[in-house]
């Protein structure tokens, strides 16, 4: 058995239930699922859980929640456990989701508990789940193969230990032990990586051409289900092919947002409508909190359309409770905080979902967090021109500039070159030179200072 049939069998049947059927009986039942967590103090918040489970394609069917410390054993206390146990028998229920984060022993321990046939999953399998069933590109599906094979090797190692140590002889009825198994892991996250540095670095190199040909690059940011999407598609002129060779769902311009977690699992590039300057925006991965380090990892790269833009749009949820917001705000913040280093825009989005009061009010309790926001509604395009007058003013100046061109053969493809890259003002053709007022971006002027320098080179050369 290869290293990740289990989580290949795992997805096959994520991909299975997120087929757009409608369920009959049968399915309906095979659905049925449980939430479960437990919190150190204070009331259990499931709703975010709820929706995960959603948007996976599950149907939640009850709950259990406790306030208490960790169980080492079961994760909840052992009443609880029975109690999950015998609502998971009243509900047909075949799984159970746990918000908390499931260690091999209490999974298994768990799943001793529960009536035959019934699969213990945890927060971040069921992410894993969710990017499984989103994930359309090469690229994607590597990231979630990476993430899961990361998730796998601490359990494939806590297995060799317990068996090497023959001390839980029940723990291993899990499944054969095999110590290549971890070895195999480990070639495979190698592999894996490989293959993902070199889709990579053709997306830098693409970047890299964008930047010189003149755009701006814009990046949406967020937690998940904001309205980065919609937005985007506020924003967008026309459509920006090329790097979605592989279908995206996104990519089709009628493609309703959904109000599931994690629509967007790739990126998606499409032209601002701007008329002075050519600007790029990105939309890309929602972020979510208390994602451990691993799937983060996994996902960076997804992020670098965000890290290496001019400049930042991070969407909230007006909507939300304040709260709310706030931990989401600090959520964005922290992921972003590392690497990124363009400035960001805090937009305040589905301001048609909250009165004027409310809006004034929340900006101020938020103030410190997202100072000076924008605020719009993608969905109803409320002050989506604010926005972009805003993008416009934000994204780094244009400076004007005068260059004279030697008449060389060359010459002609520099100011066409101009025109694409620049706001041309003014040509001038003389006898033996041509001179071009614009305006670009400091990146274009010096690009087209170093065009200009190598025709009067040229015209040196084939003039001596
Ligand atoms: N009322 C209202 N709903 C909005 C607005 N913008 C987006 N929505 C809804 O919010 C939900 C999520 O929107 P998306 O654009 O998919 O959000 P996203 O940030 O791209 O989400 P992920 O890709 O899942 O991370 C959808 O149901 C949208 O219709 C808005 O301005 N007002
Ligand atoms: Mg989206």
């Amino acid at each position: 058995m290869s290293a990740s049939d289990g989580s290949r069998k795992r997805r096959a049947a994520a991909l299975e239930r997120a087929r757009p059927t409608t369920p009959g009986r049968h399915e309906a039942t095979r659905m049925n699922t449980i939430i479960a967590k437990r919190v150190d103090s204070g009331t259990a918040d499931t709703s975010e859980i709820r929706d995960l489970a959603r948007a996976a394609g599950y149907t939640v069917v009850g709950e259990v929640t406790q306030s208490r410390r960790a169980d080492p054993a079961l994760q909840i206390g052992e009443g609880k456990a029975e109690e999950l146990a015998a609502l998971a028998a009243e509900t047909d229920a075949t799984t159970v989701v746990f918000d908390n984060r499931l260690g091999p022993y209490q999974t298994y321990n768990l799943g001793q508990l529960l009536p035959d046939g019934v699969e213990v999953i945890d927060r971040f399998t069921l992410i894993l789940e969710i990017f499984g069933q989103r994930a359309q590109t090469r690229k994607a599906q590597l990231q979630v193969e990476l993430a899961e094979l990361r998730y796998e090797l601490p359990r494939a190692e806590a297995k060799t230990s317990l068996a090497k140590r023959e001390e839980h002889p029940g723990f291993m009825g899990l499944g054969e032990y095999d110590e290549s198994r971890e070895r195999d892991i480990k070639a495979q996250i190698s592999r894996i990586k490989d293959e993902l540095e070199r889709i990579e670095q053709t997306e830098q190199q693409r970047r890299e051409r964008r930047r010189d040909s003149g755009f701006d690059l814009v990046a949406l940011a967020g937690y998940t289900n904001a309205g980065k999407s919609t937005l985007l598609r506020q924003l967008a002129t026309d459509l920006e092919v090329e790097e979605n060779e592989e279908l995206h769902p996104d990519l089709d311009p009628t493609a309703e947002s959904q109000d599931k977690l994690f629509t967007t699992l790739g990126t998606t590039t499409r032209r601002a409508a701007i008329d002075r300057r050519d600007v790029l925006v990105t939309d890309t991965v929602g972020f979510i909190s208390d994602l451990p380090h691993w799937l983060v990892e996994s996902f960076k790269s997804t992020l670098d359309s965000v890290y290496r833009a001019d400049l930042v749009l991070l969407v909230v949820d007006v909507s939300e409770p304040v709260d709310e917001i706030h931990e989401k705000l600090v959520t964005s913040h922290d992921t972003l905080y590392e690497r990124n280093e363009a400035p960001i825009v805090t937009v305040l989005n589905k301001i048609d979902q909250v009165s004027d009061e409310e809006l004034t009010d929340k900006r101020e309790a938020l103030s410190s967090l997202a100072p000076n926001p924008v605020t719009v509604s993608a969905k109803e395009g409320l002050n989506v021109d604010g926005l972009l007058e805003r993008i416009d003013r934000e994204l780094p100046d244009w400076e004007e500039e005068r260059l004279m061109l030697p008449m060389t053969d060359d010459t002609m493809s520099v100011v066409s070159w101009l025109h694409d890259n620049a706001s041309v003002d003014d040509v001038t053709y003389g006898d033996e030179d041509v001179i071009v007022s614009f305006e670009a971006r400091p990146a274009v002027i010096s690009q087209a200072r170093s065009r200009a320098s190598e025709l009067r080179t040229a015209a040196a050369e084939s003039a001596s």
